[in-house]
């Protein structure tokens, strides 16, 4: 009997064995190499105190094939969700902190017409200078997000629009960042009508153009709870008791279906021969015919540097960076002056935090105020290289929410996390990296496909449809 080997029990990989265990049934192994399931997926319960902490990501989003792809999975496992509509205040009401002040970011029409802060003019004339600038063939197919939109819409957009949306999905500096991570079709469209405006006019009126994109088109029949996504205009969900509900009850599905999930196994050697691949444990060498890798591209390329020191080097080509993640809990509900999602900092600000997530104006948290603060990421560096205590980081976060948000009463609770290598960098040249990094497997037919954050998309709908578009790419055994 064939065996399927899956390195990795983050989202991605415990979504590979689902869709793995669909396709062609067992016998299939996960290999994790921490005592739990998750990956960076991790919620801290307070039900005594009606409260919870998100230590990674709190919020989905039901949107497009992806968003679709997450609520059938979802559906799947009978998980109870917690909707946010896109009327809530948490859905309209994102901040900046810039300038020495709270901006609210314009969230209707009217708002491209008016001067709000920290933008000197009002909006539209950075739409006017899309439609008045002519277009420019970029070198290589791929340039900085921060390059383009300043390109397209002027620096101050891509200071005070970009810069900060770049940091509140990667932590990322948007300079650094390809323009196809998050804007690859207004990037297409650029290239092609030579302006973003006229791009997305043109398709409009030819409405075949985007026909073969998947961009919003749910796989098969969508379900039922994305029809009721849709329905009730949902702009994000959680689940009632928080994210690591997902990969809990994916690992329980996975157990009831005897597939083994192997917690504190870590792979420290893969090698490939014409009949499979050999993964390497602490206290044994296991024989598979073929491995999904959910790991993260550094955490991979080690175990295949022996063997592939090429394949190795390409890897370790995509840079990582660190978050500081603080979750603070006070006692009263009545702190902040604006409800809303919450803020981003943009990096011209030069300050340590990258922005302040309000968790009890997306969710009830029973008459507590709970804020994540995130602070590091590409700065992480400059602001904490020196190795920080847990009392510094938690004092320059509690520092700067009493500055920002000017709440200036002691948490009651808080934790602090030091999230090492968290997300990955999608800079100029991703695409054609992780391009190369696959055409190489391909070329040396190794049995061994890739999924999760550091190649399809950073998002919990990326990695998740990346695992089951990985697994779809396998042949079926043949019978005879
Ligand atoms: C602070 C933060 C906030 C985020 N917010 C959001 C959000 O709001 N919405 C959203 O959609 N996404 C968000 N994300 C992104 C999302 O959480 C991640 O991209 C996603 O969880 C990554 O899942 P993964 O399975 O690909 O990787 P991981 O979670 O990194 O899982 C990889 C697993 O592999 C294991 N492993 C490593 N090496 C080995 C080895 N040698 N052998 C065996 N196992 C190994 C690790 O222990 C880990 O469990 C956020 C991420 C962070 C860090
Ligand atoms: C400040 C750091 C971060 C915050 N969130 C993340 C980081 C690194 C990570 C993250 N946030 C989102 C995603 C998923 C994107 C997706 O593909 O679905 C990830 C990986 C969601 C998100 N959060 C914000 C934005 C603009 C987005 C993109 C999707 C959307 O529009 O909903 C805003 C935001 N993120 C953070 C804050 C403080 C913040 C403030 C308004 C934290």
């Amino acid at each position: 009997m064939t065996t399927t080997a899956v390195l990795g029990g983050g989202i991605s990989g415990l979504s590979a064995g689902y869709y793995l265990l669909r396709r062609f049934g067992k016998p299939l192994t996960i290999y994790e190499a921490s005592p739990r399931v998750g990956g960076w997926i991790r919620t801290e319960w307070h039900k005594e105190r009606g409260f919870i902490f998100e230590t990674g990501p709190r919020t989905i989003r039901p949107k497009g094939v992806a968003g679709a792809n997450t609520l059938e999975l979802v559906e799947q496992l009978k998980l109870p969700v917690k909707p946010i509509r896109s009327s809530h205040v948490a859905a309209r009401n994102r901040m900046l902190y810039a300038k020495g002040q709270v901006c609210m970011l314009p969230n209707s029409p009217k708002g491209l017409i008016a001067t709000v802060p920290p933008f000197t003019k009002p909006l539209y004339r950075a739409l006017l200078h899309d439609l008045t600038t002519g277009g420019t063939v970029a070198k290589n197919e791929d340039e900085s997000i921060y390059s383009f939109a300043e390109r397209r819409f002027g620096k101050e957009i891509a200071d005070y629009a970009i810069s900060p949306m770049i940091c509140g999905i990667c932590a990322g500096d948007a300079r650094e960042i390809s323009v196809r991570f998050l804007m690859d079709s207004l990037f297409e469209k650029e290239q092609k009508y030579g302006g973003v405006i006229k791009g997305v006019l043109y398709s409009r009126l030819n409405k075949n153009e985007d026909k073969d994109k998947d961009v919003d088109r749910p796989i098969d029949e969508p379900s039922n709870l994305y029809k009721q996504a849709v329905q009730e205009k949902w702009a994000m969900y959680s689940l009632t008791d928080g994210l690591e509900q997902l990969p809990r009850a994916l690992r329980k599905y996975l157990g009831e279906h005897d597939v083994n999930v192997q917690l504190s196994s870590r792979c420290n050697n893969l090698s490939f021969s014409s009949d499979g691949a050999r993964l390497g444990l602490r206290n044994a060498e296991l024989p598979v015919s073929h491995v999904v890798s959910s790991l993260p591209a550094y955490q991979l390329a080690p175990l295949v540097r022996q063997q592939h020191p090429s394949l190795c080097a390409q890897l370790l080509e995509i840079p990582y960076v660190d978050v500081v993640v603080v979750n603070l809990q006070y006692n009263s509900d009545q702190l902040l002056k604006q409800n809303g999602f919450g803020l981003l900092v943009p990096p011209v600000e030069n300050l340590p935090v990258l922005g302040v997530i309000f968790d009890s104006c997306c969710f009830d948290m029973a008459g507590n105020t709970i804020l994540t603060v995130m602070m590091g990421g590409k700065w992480f560096e400059q602001w904490f290289g020196h190795q920080p205590s847990q009392k510094e980081l938690r004092d320059t976060a509690q520092q700067h929410v009493r500055k920002i948000l000017n709440i200036k009463e002691e948490p009651t609770f808080s934790r602090v996390h030091l999230l090492h290598k968290c997300i990955p960098q999608y800079t100029v040249g991703h695409k054609r990296r992780v391009q190369q990094i696959r055409d190489y497997i391909r070329n040396y037919k190794l049995p061994l496909s890739l999924c999760g954050a550091a190649y399809d998309g950073v998002g919990i709908n990326d990695v998740i449809l990346s695992a089951r578009r990985q697994v779809e790419l396998l042949p079926m055994p043949q019978t005879h």
